[in-house]
């Protein structure tokens, strides 16, 4: 069997939101101290290059610069004249049998179209003081030379809109001229906690008690997407506090990830609160877990998405349409996390009629394989099996069973 997925309830949903969200105002930080804003950012425009990479012809080697032809005859006794070190501007005059130290990154003098590497003259046994150098290897023109401009033109693209700033952009922007960057920063986001049975974690615990985890499943799932959760909120099933924190989040914040309370229960007070918002969408996605769905946007100004309580639905319902809707907010070019294909380690049952989002473990071998996590009769809740989940696997509605041997759809959570 080979899967994949068909457009269906899922994109409808996302795609919805998606359309909801308005991508943060930019902002130039200044690359000088700016590090920690600009690491993980998101271009906002494109950035070419102010000046040439590298910026003058250098020496790719510590050695002697030199006029080829002078060495054609080697071995050949050259004069040291003096030397070039790197982040010296001295261009001195070469004359016919005159050469000078040059070091790597070093100018090389306009005179000069070569090196000679240490390692090929008398000095790689004398040492560097020698007031002539014996060159035992001729070297033809542009021999152990960088040249100016051949990394990146001066006003050739760098990096572009959409793309995030990782260690390796950062750099060649910086190496590029970029004095200050336009980016979009990571949105700011709280995190609301709603359920009367929830204790801290690491409380003694009563008959119907337990550790209240998803507000460390939220923070920890926005950290691994490069956001700091800005606020974490408990709130007590009460429909008057639920609203009042929304209104209070909703305008200080750029979005709300909630838990909990939307179902169709008694104290299901999220969903009853959210019913009075019109830009909310209550729905439910056939996708296992994960399947009632309210989300959308406040009239208080911020994205919010109320999602089920259950752990390892609130999990999927993040991946599936919570990190897309902040990534666009970011201006990410790629909102949604590339898939991979991977054989099924063993069999397990599927969620017939709904798209099921499983979580797996990886096998790295000649091929990636998978197996899931947590019972697949039992998803939603098992916070447990959860644990080891590195990824996702994505079994089509429409298939009952995943057979070992069969090719599937993956996700991974975990690089
Ligand atoms: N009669 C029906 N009951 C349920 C339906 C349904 O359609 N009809 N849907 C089920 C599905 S599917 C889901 S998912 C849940 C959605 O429930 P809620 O969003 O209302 O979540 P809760 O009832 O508050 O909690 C569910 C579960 O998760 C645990 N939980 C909640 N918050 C936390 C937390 N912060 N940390 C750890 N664990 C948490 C909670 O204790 C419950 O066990 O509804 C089904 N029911
Ligand atoms: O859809 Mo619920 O999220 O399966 O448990």
């Amino acid at each position: 069997m080979s899967t994949g997925i068909q457009p269906g309830e899922l994109e409808v949903h996302r795609d919805r939101l998606l359309s909801q969200v308005v991508p943060l105002a930019p902002r130039q930080i200044e690359v000088a101290g700016g590090f920690a804003a600009l690491h993980g950012a998101v271009l906002a425009e494109d950035v070419r290059a102010t000046h040439p990479l590298p910026l003058w012809d250098n020496s790719a080697m510590d050695g002697y610069a030199v006029r080829s032809v002078d060495t054609a005859a080697a071995p050949v006794a050259l004069d040291v004249i003096g030397e070039v070190p790197a982040g010296s501007g001295w261009d001195p005059k070469l004359e016919p049998g005159q050469c000078v130290k040059i070091m790597t990154g070093a100018p090389i003098p306009s005179d000069a179209d070569a090196v000679v590497r240490i390692e090929d003259t008398s000095a790689a046994v004398t040492g560097w003081d020698a007031a002539t150098v014996q060159i035992h290897v001729p070297v033809q023109p542009g021999k152990d030379l960088r040249r100016r401009g051949e990394d990146k033109a001066a006003g050739q693209p760098v990096a572009h809109a959409g793309e995030q700033l990782t260690a390796a952009r950062l750099s060649a922007l910086a190496a590029a001229g970029a004095s200050s960057l336009p980016v979009r920063t990571a949105p700011k986001v709280a995190v609301l906690i709603t359920g009367a049975e929830l204790l801290e974690p690491g409380t003694a615990l009563s008959r119907g008690q337990i550790p209240e985890t998803n507000s460390l499943l939220m923070a920890g799932l926005l950290a691994e997407s490069g956001i700091q959760a800005t606020t974490v909120v408990h709130c007590v099933d009460d429909t008057a506090a639920v609203r009042e924190q929304l209104e209070v989040l909703g305008s200080t914040h750029d979005a709300i990830l909630s838990t909990g309370g939307v179902g169709p229960g008694a104290y299901d007070v999220m969903r009853q609160v959210l019913d009075a918002e019109p830009g909310v969408q209550a729905a439910r996605v056939k996708i296992r877990p994960g399947q009632p769905q309210c989300a959308g946007r406040l009239q208080a100004g911020a994205m919010v998405f109320a999602l089920p309580g259950n752990p390892v639905s609130a999990a999927v319902s993040f991946e599936l349409f919570v990190r897309p809707c902040l990534r666009a907010m970011q201006g990410h070019r790629e909102v949604l996390r590339p898939t991979l294909r991977a054989i099924a380690a063993v069999g397990w049952k599927a969620a017939a009629g709904r798209l099921q989002v499983i979580p797996v473990v990886f096998e790295h071998g000649e091929q990636l394989r998978c197996a899931p996590a947590v019972q697949a009769s039992s998803i939603s809740h098992s916070v447990g099996g959860f644990g080891a989940a590195e990824g996702y696997a994505l079994v089509p509605a429409g298939i009952d069973r995943v057979n070992p041997g069969d090719e599937v759809e993956v996700l991974r959570m975990i690089p």
